[in-house]
């Protein structure tokens, strides 16, 4: 199995690299757990990757540094993660000889499985990079999982709050129905869950799903709202508030990074055994699961942007249009109670409380006026001096 394009299983191998790979997968905690994360390079796979470092377990990471958006910024993370022992390969998901090899070399107990093409409203113009990354990439990582390593890992994967596509009852419950997806991306996802239990079923494997609700934070997703609304703020420049037909604000249960991390880290620990083997009989079922991690209080995007305006010090530029047919959905609400009775999923951080880090974080990667973390206006900054940053931050958008 390998994808359609070069493996870049030939660019890796030998003694050095696989000695490489299994430092990097080791645990150094004992029952620490050893970890393949795809899309490792990504928002939540860097904070993922850190915080499972940091306890002990080992990690290995993968990423295609794919272009949707700022390829340096998965380079800026990668360099992180070295910093801290962890390894991402620049590989893609569907070079499934890449993966056997990786299982040859490593025993990896879990999959946390997070590279995707994410972003809601992409999808319209590039359908196929959905198809590619998020069903057949996901069926390629099962593939692996199912059929090649031994022993079978368990798998974490991420799926996404759009699956409750255009439902009205909310909060949003695991046992809500999903068969109305808005968007591509959304059916994708829902897709992948339908993919898990088939391989859960057939081959055994122990595969948790976690329906992630519009996750924020330090590193985060240029493409995102809460993003580029602040460089568009510091820049001066319009942006574009989307408002439900019914003339009500779009409204989003944001969840801070953290609190996604402690979701995730919750799952793989609580994951369960695969149950199959390498021959492809399974000796009996295994776990298969799925949970919403959201912050369980939605607010209007209204809202985030003006607390982004007094953490920048400056006022945004707002033009409002009704929310166009774009796949976007008028609002978002968790239902977390799973989550917590089975590990304890508890969401802590304000939204307020969360942009805080979040522009800390933005000022100073982006070398902006420090006056505008304290969210002084920074009138007094020298015009260049904002010229250049805006022009740093396009010039990496
Ligand atoms: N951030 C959110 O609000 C949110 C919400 C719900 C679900 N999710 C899901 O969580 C996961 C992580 O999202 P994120 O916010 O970190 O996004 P991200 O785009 O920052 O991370 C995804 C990473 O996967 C990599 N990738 C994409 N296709 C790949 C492929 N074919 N092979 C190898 N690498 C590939 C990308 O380069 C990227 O670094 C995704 O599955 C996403 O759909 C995210
Ligand atoms: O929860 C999820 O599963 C999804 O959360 C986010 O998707 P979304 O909530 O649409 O996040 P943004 O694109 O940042 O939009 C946030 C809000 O701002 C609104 N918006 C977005 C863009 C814009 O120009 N104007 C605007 O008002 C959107 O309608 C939405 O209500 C992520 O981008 C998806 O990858 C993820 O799957």
């Amino acid at each position: 199995m390998s994808s359609s394009s070069a493996s870049a299983a030939a660019s890796y191998g030998g003694a050095a690299w696989e000695k490489e790979m299994r430092r990097s997968a080791r645990p150094s905690r004992d029952g620490g757990i050893s970890v393949l994360v795809t899309g490792a390079a990504g928002f939540v796979g860097t904070h993922c990757s850190l915080a499972l470092k940091a306890r002990g377990d080992g990690v290995v990471g993968l990423d295609n540094f794919n272009s949707y958006y700022d390829p340096s910024l998965k380079r800026a993370r990668q360099a992180l993660l070295a910093s801290r022992g962890v390894v991402v390969l620049d590989a893609d998901i569907n070079d499934g000889l890449l993966l056997e090899k990786l299982f040859d070399v490593a025993a990896f107990t879990h999959v946390l499985h997070l590279a995707a093409q994410a972003g809601v409203r992409y999808a319209m113009e590039a359908p196929q990079t959905y198809v590619a990354s998020n069903v057949a990439g996901l069926v390629s990582v099962f593939e692996v999982a199912a059929k090649h390593a031994d022993p079978q890992p368990a798998i974490v994967w991420a799926s996404s709050s759009s699956v409750y596509g255009l439902n009205t009852d909310a909060p949003f419950s695991e046992d809500h129905r999903t068969d109305r997806p808005a968007s591509l991306y959304a059916a994708t996802k829902k897709a992948g869950e339908a993919i898990a239990h088939t391989y859960n079923h057939i081959y055994g494997l122990s595969i948790t799903g976690l329906r992630f609700f519009t996750v924020y934070g330090p590193w985060g997703r240029p493409d995102m709202a809460y993003f580029f609304f602040a460089r568009s703020i510091v820049a001066g420049e319009p942006i574009t508030l989307f408002r439900a037909a019914d003339g009500s604000d779009a409204r989003r249960d944001f969840t801070y990074i953290d609190d996604i991390v402690k979701g995730c880290l919750g799952a793989l620990d609580t994951a369960g055994k695969s149950t199959g083997s390498k021959s492809g009989k399974k000796s009996g079922p295994a776990p298969l699961r799925v949970y919403n991690l959201g912050n369980t209080s939605p607010v209007p995007v209204t809202r985030m942007v003006a607390i982004l305006e007094k953490l920048l010090g400056k006022k945004a530029n707002k033009r409002i249009v009704t929310m166009p047919s774009n796949g976007d959905v008028p609002f978002t609400h968790a239902n977390v109670s799973h989550a917590a009775h089975d590990f304890g999923y508890r969401p802590t951080t304000s939204l307020e409380a969360g942009l805080r880090h979040f522009v800390d974080w933005f000022v100073e990667y982006y070398k902006l006026d420090t006056k505008i973390a304290k969210g002084a206006r920074s009138a007094a900054a020298k015009p260049a001096k904002k010229k250049k940053a805006a022009a740093a931050m396009s010039a990496s958008a």
